[in-house]
């Protein structure tokens, strides 16, 4: 596989891996800030929430301490008969009334039994005694067990049968001294109240009251409260248990609300379930009522992890965008010069190293391998060409040698034969070429020579009589060692005269040019035969020697050391 699809294959591992480990710890740091803001969140709200509640209550149970305080009822309380102290306590409570913030208010006599009340509307004005209580009856229990409990204050969540609505009551003990004439106080419209302080603040929380026995005392669904707490001799009906699905979150809320009494701490939080839903309640102690505030918060929905999805999603583009960019570079940097440089290298490999398309890169590695590179290559061709110069020159040398007699460094027979097909096929093939002649040369008596003065001297006298042709000829012609001692002269641009007179030169020349024996004073005296003629439009090769034969025929025949010329003129020349 090639560097780009692996380097490409081990970013998007790299990608995804990376990619996972970020979003596990993103989530896990999200969840985590979550949690950490949660409780924060959830410690001020139940404590705004336990404020907002209590607030009104307070005042309501001020006014009520105030009311039960009254010097004009406790002395009526004293004396309910007392037709004067009747008048006058009646017209304190209806005073009161009117500070009540439901301008309402109960007294209820523990001497008479008699239940006085009077409401925002002023129904009962003239008419305040509205019932007489009955131990008996179950609706008048809250009464009995208020004076017995002998608590100052009780808060009580409780219908009222005579009057048709629920409200939640502040019974305050009327005393005097240590004796208990009776409870007073007033009542909150509990759906007013539940829609003032706690009504829910959209879906994402929710705010209840609870006893120390987690008896559900407030909140927004009425169905979940436990009605005259106070009254109920068994255990509470209404309590977490309803709101909370697993018991072991009553148990968690239950302990934040002993270790607040414990600890005197005002806030503690803990994570609870409701459903398939995490909340997280915070629970703040209200020792004013000796009730339980707490406020369920459903953090997913005011904060859901979802909100980061923006940032992970963002943490994966960059992610992605770096490595297409590293993934660019590296292709930029390193892959398309590594090409660049197989492909250059392939080039060289071919032999074709002109004009080479190498990156162009000055710094690091690859810059270092292209300029390497470029150093072996030039090297290569250097030597490549130094090889090829060199096998032209031997090329050439072994041609030459191929047509070259060794003895005597003129042609050969071979590279004769092929002057003689040239210059032939030329005069015959153009009509302005001039015509050649050839001399066919033969040694006289060599050999006696041979014989006498051996192979050597033999070898001597045919270089000697070489040279002396060569001496004679232009550089235009040609001359041979046509075999033994046989010579062959090629004479370019040559009619009769030239021919007859360069003839009788060569044998003149070696007739006068004895072949030296290394003593000045010894030598070999040497002689040839000539045979020429002019080559003719429809000679061959074989024909025009035939006749050069037989003219060296003559001339032997003749005597030797003598010249025949076979006198026929070339017939372009005749016309
Ligand atoms: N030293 C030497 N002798 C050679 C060489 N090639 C041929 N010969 C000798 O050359 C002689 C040629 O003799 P011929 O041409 O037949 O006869 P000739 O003695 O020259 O007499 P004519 O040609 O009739 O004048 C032979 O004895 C060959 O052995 C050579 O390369 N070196």
């Amino acid at each position: 596989m090639n560097l780009k699809p692996r380097f490409l294959l081990f970013s998007a591992t790299l990608i995804i891996i990376s990619g996972i480990a970020v979003w596990y710890s993103a989530r896990q740091q999200a969840e985590e800030i979550i949690d950490q803001w949660a409780v924060r969140y959830a410690e001020k709200q139940v404590l705004y929430d336990k404020a907002r509640a209590l607030q009104p209550i307070l005042r309501e149970m001020a006014l009520s301490r105030q009311f039960a305080r009254s010097p004009h009822i406790i002395d009526w309380a004293r004396n309910p008969d007392d037709p004067q102290l009747q008048a006058r306590a009646i017209e304190e409570m209806e005073s009161y009334r009117l500070t009540f913030s439901d301008n309402s208010y109960f007294v209820a006599l523990n001497q008479s039994g008699h239940y006085y009340h009077n409401n925002a509307s002023n129904e009962f004005a003239g008419h305040q005694l509205r019932y007489t209580l009955d131990p008996r009856k179950a609706q008048d229990r809250w009464f009995y067990d208020v004076i017995e409990q002998q608590r100052p204050v009780h808060l009580n969540v409780n219908p009222d049968v005579e009057l048709g609505v629920t409200k939640l009551w502040i019974d305050v003990l009327l005393r005097d001294g240590d004796e208990t004439l009776g409870v007073i106080g007033t009542g909150m419209e509990l759906k007013g109240f539940i829609d003032q302080v706690l009504q829910d603040s959209g879906g994402d929380m929710a705010s209840l009251l609870v006893d120390y026995r987690g008896a559900i005392q407030l909140y927004s669904d009425p169905g979940l409260i436990d009605y005259a707490s106070i009254s109920n001799s068994g255990p509470p009906v209404n309590t977490l248990e309803r709101l909370l699905d697993n018991p072991a979150d009553v148990l968690s809320i239950k302990s934040a609300m002993a270790e607040l009494v414990a600890t005197g701490k005002p806030v503690t939080t803990r994570f609870v379930h409701q459903g398939e839903r995490r909340y997280l309640a915070g629970v703040a102690y209200i020792p004013e009522i000796d009730w339980y505030e707490i406020t369920l918060l459903d953090f997913e929905t005011l904060l859901p992890l979802s909100s980061f999805s923006g940032i992970l999603l963002i943490c994966g583009i960059t992610l992605l965008l770096a490595m297409l960019s590293f993934n660019l570079a590296l292709g930029h940097a390193v892959l398309r010069p590594l090409r660049q440089l197989e492909r250059a290298m392939q080039e060289v490999g071919r032999g074709d190293a002109t004009g080479l398309a190498l990156p162009r890169v000055q710094h690091h590695e690859i810059g270092r391998l292209v300029s390497h590179f470029q150093s072996m290559a030039a090297a290569v061709l250097e030597s490549r060409q130094d090889l090829e110069l060199k096998i032209q020159q031997r090329t050439e040398a072994l041609e030459a040698l191929i047509r070259t007699d060794p003895l005597t460094e003129l042609l050969n027979r071979r590279g004769m034969d092929e002057q003689i097909h040239t210059q032939l096929q030329r005069y015959q093939n153009e009509s302005q070429s001039p015509g050649f002649g050839i001399i066919w040369l033969d040694m006289d008596h060599f050999k006696a020579i041979n014989d006498q003065h051996g192979h050597t001297q033999g070898d001597a006298a045919l270089s000697h009589i070489a040279r002396l042709i060569r001496d004679q000829i232009r550089s235009t012609d040609a001359a041979a060692r046509w075999g033994g001692d046989e010579f062959l002269v090629l004479l370019q641009d040559c009619n009769l005269q030239r021919l007859n007179l360069l003839s009788r030169r060569l044998c003149d020349s070696v007739a006068q040019n004895p072949l030296p024996l290394g003593d000045d004073r010894d030598s070999i005296g040497l002689s040839i035969s000539a045979g020429a003629c002019l080559c003719q439009p429809d000679d061959t090769p074989e024909t025009l020697l035939r006749r050069a034969d037989m003219a060296l025929y003559e001339a032997k025949k003749a005597g030797r050391n003598g010249v025949r010329v076979r006198q026929s003129q070339p017939a372009k020349a005749a016309e």
